[in-house]
């Protein structure tokens, strides 16, 4: 640490810059140190790769999470639903701020929700998640793969490139985009995708403010996200894997869905289990999350 300001990584997407100073906010709250954002370029940042390749995993966070090792930075704010689930030697999610919203939202030229599109809509969307869920809902749809960040999607459904684009509803809340959504959508029809709106902070395990910037976690956050990742372990998921997982709370229970679909949606698992929680709530949701995967994958 150098001096008493508090050094936080950050991608430079204007979402990512967002969230971080949402965090670096918090820290300061909390802390009383200074913070500054210092912008770090990752491969996943990179337009120019063709979609026929994608990054490799966890693109996003790769590069922030050197720049963490190597001490160059304090701290690293990710968004949840793009950390593997691999952990990294000496570094630690010392926190889960309150999560946003998890849903997916669907932004449509015409200000309508998706069981109005007109048949035949062009729908913008590179997830195979979101693709696999959409065209089992409106087999009419067409799927057209957009990348690029918020704006960009918003834009091509401005332009009329698409009749309608689906994003996180979170990354257009944290943007000040939310008048554009025109359908938050129901976690049964397109279920979220694991971690979806939850941001992770990132310290080296012994770094000297971890445990104060610890304080900023949400036990009830960390809860519901810890189920849902557990299911991208248990399926043994890639970025390129349709997984989607979402976990309800309601204070003496936990509930989580699960999908997993080829990439046209035709071959689906869709599981849906309950637990209650007793004093070992961590590992209640692991435990949640483990029994899910093992149903999605045929073997309970
Ligand atoms: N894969 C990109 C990404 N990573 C996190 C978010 C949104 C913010 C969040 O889920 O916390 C987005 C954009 C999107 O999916 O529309």
């Amino acid at each position: 640490m150098r001096g008493r300001t508090l050094l936080i990584g950050t991608r430079a997407s204007a979402l990512a810059m967002a969230q971080s100073g949402l965090v670096a906010a918090m820290i300061e709250k909390a802390t009383g140190l200074a913070t500054e954002l210092v912008s770090v370029r990752t491969e996943g940042d990179d337009v120019r790769i063709p979609l026929s390749s994608p990054p490799r995993p966890g693109a996003f966070a790769a590069r922030l999470r050197d720049v963490l090792v190597a001490g160059e930075v304090d701290v690293a704010v990710h968004s949840f639903k793009d950390l593997p689930f691999a952990p990294v030697e000496g570094l630690s999610v010392v926190a889960i701020p309150p999560r946003a919203v998890a849903r997916d939202a669907l932004v449509s030229r015409a200000g309508i929700g998706l069981d109005a599109l007109a048949e035949g809509s062009r729908v913008g969307t590179s997830s195979p998640r979101r693709a696999a869920a959409l065209t089992r809902r409106r087999p009419d749809l067409r799927i057209v793969p957009i990348r690029g960040n918020v704006d960009t999607r918003v834009r091509k459904v401005r332009d009329g490139v698409v009749d309608a684009a689906v994003l996180a509803a979170a990354g257009l809340n944290r943007l000040g985009r939310g008048a554009e959504i025109t359908e938050l959508i129901d976690p049964a029809v397109l279920v979220p995708a694991p971690a979806q709106g939850a941001l992770a902070v990132e310290m080296r395990c012994d770094h000297p403010w971890a445990a104060a910037v610890a304080h900023l976690d949400d036990p009830d956050s960390r809860l519901r996200v810890v189920a849902e990742r557990q299911v991208l372990s248990g399926v043994q998921a890639t970025c390129t894997t349709a997984i989607g997982a979402y976990c309800q709370f309601t204070g003496s229970s936990l509930g989580l869905i699960a999908e997993l679909s080829d990439h046209r949606g035709v071959e689906h698992a869709h599981v849906e289990l309950r637990t209650t929680l007793g004093d070992d709530r961590l590992g209640d949701a692991t435990r949640l999350g483990e029994r899910v995967a093992a149903k999605l994958m045929g073997r309970a």
